[in-house]
């Protein structure tokens, strides 16, 4: 890959303190596993805002898929197909969303609320009609992480040749002015599953459900936005204490290893996401490479789920990990 990409996807925000502190996180934990409780065979189908997943991996929204590898996007989402798991496709997706729709996968469409909201209803409808089965919508971003890797190349603008796709010509506008009537008028707009990502103050967890959230995501970007924000797995069990228990909570950030999605399911995560390492499953070998990022994600979880005594993620309690 061009190292200038190969940055933009690497990178975080200012000394990527949180970028380290979000796989930090998994590193600290470990786990007390269970004996003689029958775990074959496992599993690990889950079912998470009326999307049925193969496992509770699903792959986080990412920009410019087309830098990574020939395949784009559709390469990503034939990758989740085979694995029989969701995308969320970003909004700064390089392919139409009917060009990625044509992989078969089950789609989630990620939006930055946008100012232009005659736009922002015409794109929802767009999405919609291709098939998406969730909107996510992207709350941690009121202006843009500062990127020390990206100033550094100059990497301001996608190459000649390379747009958002779905943005028929228009830059993604990051909104400062966003608040809870943003979320009441696209909660007003959308039938589909509305979930929030973004969320790591539990108090910002509680309004969520408050204005009618149907999941939330616990992320902090992958540390691309602030720096020195809290670890997402860190940020989990007070969220989760806020949430009660009325609606899914979802995590991203620092998951490597199918033992760090045991981790997050085992402390109250309904389902993780990844980012990273799908993209690097992409670069290596397009839509194969991306299933067997995924297959890896996978088969580590299923014997992670043996060895610490559980046979289905269900099983996963916060007692066995400290
Ligand atoms: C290169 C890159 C691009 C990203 N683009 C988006 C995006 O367009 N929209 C969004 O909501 N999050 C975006 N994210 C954040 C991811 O959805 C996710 O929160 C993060 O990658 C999770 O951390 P991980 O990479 O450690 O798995 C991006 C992350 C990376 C690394
Ligand atoms: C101004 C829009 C740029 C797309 C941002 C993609 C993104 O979220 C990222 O982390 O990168």
């Amino acid at each position: 890959m061009n190292p200038v990409h190969a940055d933009f996807f690497a990178g975080g925000a200012g000394e990527e303190r949180t970028l380290k502190a979000n796989t930090d996180a998994y590193a600290r934990r470990r786990i007390i596993p269970r004996v003689l409780r029958g775990t074959g065979p496992r599993d690990l189908r889950t079912t998470v805002c009326g999307t049925d997943l193969s496992m509770p991996v699903l792959i986080a929204p990412t920009a410019f898929h087309l830098l990574a590898h020939p395949a784009g996007e559709t390469g990503t989402a034939a990758g989740a197909a085979a694995a029989g798991t969701a995308m969320v496709v970003s909004m700064a997706a390089t392919q139409p969303i009917e060009q990625i729709a044509t992989a078969g996968a089950t789609l989630w469409f990620q939006l930055y609320p946008q100012p232009d909201t005659a736009f922002q209803d015409a794109l929802i409808g767009r999405v919609t009609k291709a098939g998406v089965k969730a909107l996510v919508v992207t709350v941690d971003s009121p202006v843009l992480g500062h990127r020390r890797r990206d100033l550094r190349n100059g990497f301001t603008d996608l190459p000649d040749g390379l747009a958002c796709a779905n943005m028929d010509g228009r830059d993604i506008v990051m909104d400062a002015a966003l608040g809870w009537p943003h979320i009441d008028r696209l909660r007003a707009a959308t039938g589909l599953p509305l979930i929030l990502k973004g969320i790591l103050h539990p108090a910002d967890a509680a309004l969520a459900v408050e204005h009618g959230a149907d999941a939330i995501i616990v992320s902090n970007h992958g540390g691309r936005q602030l720096d020195g924000a809290i670890a997402t797995l860190d940020a989990l069990p007070a969220v989760l204490g806020a949430t009660g228990g009325r609606i899914p909570v979802l995590i991203d950030g620092g998951i490597r290893t199918g033992t760090d999605v045991l981790v997050a399911l085992a402390l109250g995560a309904t389902a993780v996401l990844v980012g990273r390492p799908v993209i690097r499953g992409l670069a290596a070998g397009g839509a194969h490479g991306v299933r067997e990022t995924l297959e890896t994600l996978r088969a580590q979880l299923d014997h992670g789920l043996a060895l610490a005594g559980a046979q289905r993620p269900a099983d996963l309690t916060p007692d066995l990990i400290t």
